[in-house]
């Protein structure tokens, strides 16, 4: 018998029907002999309504506002919690939903993009030694100073990691809307191969790339503490993708997927060269990473930043045009990334001039080009972006 971490995405609570399907997934794990601990998250489109409405009444740009900010959208995962404990209850197992900071799970004070800095585990494993299943809110936690702080998009999955490693569990289950991870998004890529096994460094650069499938910390967490991951539908009984440490193929080349991030900025600055250093220092001075820079040498320089960070970009260039650091800016949020992953892909010298080729053949303008010994990325326009993506894996596959 072991501990299984089952999180449940939001298009599988989008509603009672599918509440009642999940709660079948938890006693199936349950009559198998395992215990559970179930993660939910908000209905699905619930999370992006609350951060609608919170943005029409706010500009969001102070910490009292923040702090009502992830009051406000950490409210849909509580929702479901309650409802799949009292459904678990209707079919006759015992179990007690549990907000962020009832377990607690504490956080930083990011508000917003908060990171997980403990798990206390003693009450999950008092729930669990009396029979009861869990079912905790994901995306959520507590701060030091007793506020509600959210995890940033996607968050739950990552919840759902560190719960797993906070328990020793023996697998951690990531129940979507895909039956697994595809060589690229099945909703872009119709002909995407779904891929059994998955290495978790890759798994990481991939959701790092954009891969909307999981979170990225949630992959980090399990390439950290070593627990294997699971990726499946709740919809269907198929198998899904399964996490290994291992690596197949010593030093040869190998493709696994790829994907694309939409969710890029490029901000354009005119500066005197020499002020590009006190320009960097203030993006790291304001915790805004930055993707790529180029022609910092010269007095036009590109950045390109997360779109998330559009505001703090915004206000943060004003500051420096004020302070005459820089004579001109213009952000623009048209540019998009896409990666393939694979190990060894820095081995194969002739790909990225093959893959190089193949675009320009087919009129697509390359931005830049950043290559890894596990990924290589292309910046392009937003307008060729699926394009690409085609291209590549019909290439690749
Ligand atoms: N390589 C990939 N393999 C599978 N799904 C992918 C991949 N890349 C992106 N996706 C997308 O990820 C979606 C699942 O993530 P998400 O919508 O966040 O699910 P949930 O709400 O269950 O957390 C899929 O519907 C799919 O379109
Ligand atoms: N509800 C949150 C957290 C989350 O992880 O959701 P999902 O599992 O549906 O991606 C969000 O929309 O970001």
């Amino acid at each position: 018998m072991g501990i299984i971490v089952q999180k449940f995405g939001g298009t599988s609570v989008a509603d009672l029907t599918r509440i009642k399907n999940v709660a079948k997934l938890v006693k199936a794990e349950l009559e198998s002999g395992n215990q559970v601990v179930a993660v939910v998250s908000a209905m699905a489109g619930a999370t992006n309504s609350l951060i609608t409405q919170c943005a029409e009444l706010s500009r969001l740009d102070g910490i009292t506002s923040l702090q009502e900010y992830d009051a406000a959208i950490a409210s849909g995962e509580i929702v479901t919690s309650a409802l799949l404990a009292l459904q678990l209850q209707s079919i006759g197992i015992k179990a007690r939903s549990l907000q962020g900071w009832q377990v607690p799970i504490e956080t930083t004070k990011a508000h917003g993009n908060a990171q997980i800095v403990n798990i206390n585990p003693h009450k999950l494993n008092e729930l669990l030694s009396q029979g009861i299943t869990p079912v905790i809110t994901g995306f959520q936690g507590v701060s030091i100073d007793g506020d509600i702080t959210t995890l940033g998009k996607g968050g739950s999955d990552t919840t759902a990691a560190i719960i797993s490693a906070s328990l020793n569990a023996e697998r951690c289950d990531i129940y979507t809307d895909v039956d697994g991870i595809y060589t690229a998004d099945p909703r872009v890529v119709h002909n995407a191969k779904k891929i059994d096994i998955i290495n978790i460094e890759e798994l990481y650069a991939l959701c790092n790339a954009g891969a909307k499938v999981l979170h990225p910390r949630a992959a980090l967490a399990a390439k950290r503490y070593g627990f294997k991951l699971r990726i499946l539908s709740s919809f269907t009984n198929l198998d899904g993708t399964t996490t290994k440490s291992e690596i197949n193929n010593m030093e040869n080349r190998q493709i696994t997927a790829i994907t694309s991030n939409k969710n890029l900025l490029k901000i354009e600055i005119e500066h005197k060269a020499q002020n590009f250093v006190h320009i960097f220092e203030e993006f790291t001075k304001e915790l805004v990473p930055i993707e790529q820079i180029f022609n910092f040498e010269k007095d036009n320089s590109i950045i390109i930043a997360n779109l998330i960070d559009k505001n703090k970009c915004e206000k943060l260039l004003n500051n420096l045009k004020n302070n005459l650091l820089l004579t001109k800016y213009s952000t623009e949020a048209n540019i998009s990334s896409v990666t393939i992953v694979g190990y060894g892909i820095k081995n194969d010298n002739g790909l990225v001039w093959k893959i190089i080729e193949l675009l320009n053949n087919n009129n697509v303008s390359i931005l830049s080009t950043d290559l890894s010994d596990i990924k290589m990325s292309f910046i392009v326009n937003d307008r060729d972006n699926e394009k690409v993506i085609k291209l590549l894996h019909e290439y690749c596959f």
